[in-house]
């Protein structure tokens, strides 16, 4: 199987999550942090938004990165001609392609669709660019205009073709059947951009890609429209482990980036986010941290090292004796069994009054407080 290529999209499709508006510094920091971890691809932005969105692409172009930089635009020339004055070389076209988008945007002229592609998307392929072309609401399509519209693209000298579920409306087998359908219908590769509406846009870019599509969009900690995209750290970490597939990412900065995000979108992460949240290497009960301590595997999926987290083992309402006594033997205090018990009734009853679990200084307070 051909490479699987990540393009993310935290700079473009992150940044339209409402309420986040990165600055230059921040683009560029995201944009250098990215290329630094292996991503082949980034799209960076809208030159169609106007001076400063303008400034921040040429800035991130003239940075000479790795990783290949991509502009998006609507099917509009104007768009392109904008994206080629910042230095891009690379091009995202998107054209609506379902009965819904094209009733609200070309009010209802299917004929436009082609028109507007047809025009867009020769003049990019005259002017020398690698162009992306993306069905917005190819999820919603009906398949034979989608076929017909994405056939009619790479003759027109499309490079990829983007599959767009716009809504997040698919599961992994509707989403498995569908790629598959249009993998095995063409001679371009298809790209998966998939949106987390139902929890789902990871494990529906996974299905793309089981179905053959050979490059995917990812936003860091999913930032995105609405509910977020597939992200980074999960794409990347379920390829590698559930999949086999090593994308030659430096995984041990995906903690990192995923707090350099979080700080610049201004959204923090719930404690229980995958791969990346403060709790997805911690252990309080008795049972899980009895695990670990004989062997980590037991309840972590992978090493958190791998990620650039670290494994913590908490006290609270419902840990056990063997965490207790770990905890406790690193301070130098050897309980007995009875001791190491009223220290564990006292551990409940206060991790239920504060509500959470407790700091190493309140759980050495309680047992000076019950001997
Ligand atoms: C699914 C997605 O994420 S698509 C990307 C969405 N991202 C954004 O919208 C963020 C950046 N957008 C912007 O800065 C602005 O919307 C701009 C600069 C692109 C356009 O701004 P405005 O001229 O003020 O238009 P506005 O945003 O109100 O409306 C969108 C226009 O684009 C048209 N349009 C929408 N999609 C497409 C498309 N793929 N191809 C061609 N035209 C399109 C609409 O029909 C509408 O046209 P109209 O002005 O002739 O009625
Ligand atoms: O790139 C496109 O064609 C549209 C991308 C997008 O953001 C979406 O469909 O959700």
């Amino acid at each position: 199987m051909d490479q699987v290529v990540i393009n993310d999209t935290t700079l473009r499709d992150g940044e339209q999550a409402a309420g986040v508006a990165f600055n230059l510094e921040e683009k560029i920091a995201i944009a250098k942090f990215l290329d630094a971890i292996g991503v082949p691809e980034i799209e960076i932005g809208i030159a169609a938004m106007g001076k400063a969105e303008q400034q921040a692409i040429a800035s991130i172009v003239d940075l000479g990165l790795q990783a290949h930089l991509l502009g998006w635009n609507r099917a509009v020339i104007a768009d392109i001609q904008a994206s080629i004055a910042c230095g891009l070389k690379r091009v995202h076209i998107s054209i609506p392609v379902s009965a819904i988008q094209i009733g609200a945007k070309f009010q209802g002229q299917w004929q436009l669709v082609w028109q507007k592609l047809k025009d867009s998307l020769s003049f990019a392929v005259d002017q020398g660019l690698f162009v992306s072309v993306g069905g917005e609401d190819s999820s919603r399509a009906d398949e034979q205009f989608l076929l017909d519209t994405i056939l009619s693209a790479q003759e027109w000298g499309a490079s990829r073709f983007r599959f767009c579920d716009t809504v997040g409306i698919l599961d992994p087998f509707t989403t498995y059947d569908k790629v598959k359908k249009l993998v095995t219908s063409l001679s371009i590769p298809v790209e998966m951009h998939t949106h987390n509406d139902f929890g789902l846009a990871t494990a529906n870019a996974l299905a793309g890609i089981q179905a053959g599509a050979l490059s995917v969009n990812t936003t860091v900690n999913g930032l995105g429209e609405r509910a977020g995209n597939a992200a980074l750290e999960e794409v990347v970490m379920a390829l590698k482990h559930l999949s086999k597939m090593d994308l030659s990412i430096d995984t041990r900065r995906l903690l990192e980036i995923s707090q350099l995000v979080a700080t610049a979108s201004g959204y923090g992460l719930p404690p229980w986010k995958a791969i990346v949240g403060e709790n997805t290497f911690a252990h309080e009960s008795g049972i899980h941290a009895h695990g670990v301590l004989q062997n980590p595997h037991t309840y972590e999926p992978f090493a958190p090292e791998e990620i650039g987290h670290k494994r913590r083992l908490v006290v609270g309402k419902h840990s056990g004796r063997h965490l207790l006594s770990n905890l406790l033997q690193q301070h130098g205090i050897i309980l007995n069994h009875e001791e190491t018990q009223s220290v564990l009734n006292a551990v409940r009853q206060e991790s239920m009054q504060k509500k959470r679990s407790l700091t190493t200084q309140e759980l050495l307070s309680l047992v000076a407080h019950t001997q």
